[in-house]
């Protein structure tokens, strides 16, 4: 493996991946160079589907395909273990907004570098973000070889003028994602939450992803608080409010969903809307209810995965939180077989790439080639009495040692380019916020 690791980020040919476990039975996967899987057989057939540039022996490994986060403030990296153990409305405006009013473009860069690493470290090849500087966030991923959907967290508070001003951001951001016409890179519109979001406002974002014909992405019933509040203000629930708006769409996806009832899953079913599970955030902030996973998987909802930022969770890794998801949901429902191992698998593979749209999600001809390659020679996929088991109960990020994004090597035998240098530069511009807001005080 050693011999070819020094160019095999540079090389845009085909590639075949022999001998790997999918699914509990051996295969080779051949990749075109257009990065799409062309070939999955257990009996040599793929080896035919490509003049293979790189081969790569994958004997010791099991493949998945890669893991889809969607939902993340990736650039709050920089704010790890900045607040911790207090309650969301508290940890917002008292820690998280007040140094947030101090970010740079510079800080998103470095701190969407970080996370990016973090992420293909733990087999992550797609997020849903969320934040502010998104420019800068899109030059950060792509540079690191993963996908990323972007958004502007639009917080107009009800005032007029910084409506305006969220447009604008809005507008600017989607033009310069597009004009870039990179297919891994692209735009949502990103309306907070019904609690910071005025409904003309909420309308304004509806219409605007409409017509770019792009997703939205929001908080929703993250908290009672929320619910109760909206139902006050508005007369309904958060869900029936965003319809209103015509937020609720095949395009949304809905990050927490926690306090929805039934008849909200089902509406999300109806209008095709996305449920994001964040069970780490939702337990460390401690907002009281676990999603209703059970009534919108019987409402036929799409239900996905995400961590949410690094402030509230705090890490980004997926195989980590499929577990959290699935122990979180069997004890709150007081349902053993709630959310068991493959579903778990399933709703951070197929059910993201679904939510985001970047094709099945599965190990498919056809499937773009975004393949997470997991270490047979670990302690955590030793026995292998049920690969899915392993993976959604025994294993975390550190299991993973090889990944592709769009056929392209991102992460090889546990080595991403420029690693050291992107530590430090996170490390620096964490250091430059924290002070810069402590001589603002
Ligand atoms: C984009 C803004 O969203 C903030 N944020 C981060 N995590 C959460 C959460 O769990 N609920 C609501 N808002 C959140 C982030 O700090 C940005 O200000
Ligand atoms: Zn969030």
């Amino acid at each position: 493996m050693r011999e070819i690791i020094d160019d095999i980020f540079d090389i845009e040919g085909s590639v075949l991946i022999t001998g790997v476990l999918v699914g509990g039975k051996q295969v080779d996967i051949a990749i075109s160079e257009a990065g799409t899987i062309v070939g999955i057989d257990e009996k040599n057939g793929a080896r035919d589907a490509v003049e293979a540039e790189i081969v790569v022996d994958g004997s010791e490994s099991i493949a998945i395909p890669g893991l889809v986060n969607t939902h993340t403030h990736a650039a709050m990296t920089l704010l790890r273990g900045y607040a911790d153990d207090m309650p969301l409305q508290d940890w917002l405006t008292q820690k998280i907004w007040p140094l947030e009013a101090h970010l740079t473009g510079d800080d998103v860069y470095w701190g969407t570098k970080l996370a990016c690493l973090e992420m293909i470290r733990s087999g992550t090849t797609a997020f849903n973000d969320m934040y502010f500087f998104m420019d800068r966030a899109a030059e950060a991923t792509d540079e690191m070889g993963i996908r990323g959907t972007f958004a502007h967290g639009f917080i107009d508070l009800s005032m007029e003028e910084k409506r305006e001003a969220e447009i604008k951001a809005t507008e600017t951001l989607v033009s310069h994602i597009k004009g870039l016409g990179n297919p891994r890179l692209t735009a949502a519109v990103g309306p907070h939450a019904v609690y910071t979001v005025s409904p003309d406002g909420l309308s304004w974002c509806a219409g605007y992803a409409k017509e770019q014909d792009i997703g939205i992405h929001i908080h929703v019933s993250e908290t009672e608080k929320e619910v109760v509040d909206c139902v006050a203000q508005y007369g309904k629930r958060p869900p029936a409010l965003l319809d209103e708006c015509g937020c609720l769409t095949p395009r949304t996806v809905a990050a927490h969903c926690c306090w929805l009832d039934e008849a909200d899953c089902r509406l999300f079913a109806e209008r095709g809307a996305h449920a994001s599970h964040n069970p780490a955030s939702n337990m460390k902030l401690a907002v009281g209810r676990a999603m209703p996973y059970h009534h919108l998987k019987d409402a036929g909802a799409n239900v996905c995965l995400g961590t949410d930022g690094c402030a509230s969770n705090n890490n980004l890794d997926m195989l980590e939180e499929m577990k959290i998801a699935a122990l979180l949901q069997k004890f709150s429902w007081n349902t053993q077989t709630l959310l068991p191992a493959g579903e778990a698998i399933g709703i951070a593979t197929a059910g993201g790439a679904r939510a985001l749209g970047i094709g099945p999600g599965t190990l498919t001809v056809g499937a773009p080639a975004d393949i997470v390659l997991i270490d047979r020679r670990k302690a955590c996929t030793t026995p292998l009495h049920n690969t899915d088991s392993n993976l959604a109960y025994a294993c975390n990020g550190s299991a993973v040692h090889t990944v592709l994004c769009s056929g392209r090597f991102v992460m090889y035998d546990r080595v991403v380019p420029g690693e050291a240098a992107i530590l430090k530069g996170a490390a620096q511009a964490a250091a430059a916020l924290v002070q810069r807001a402590e001589e603002a005080e």
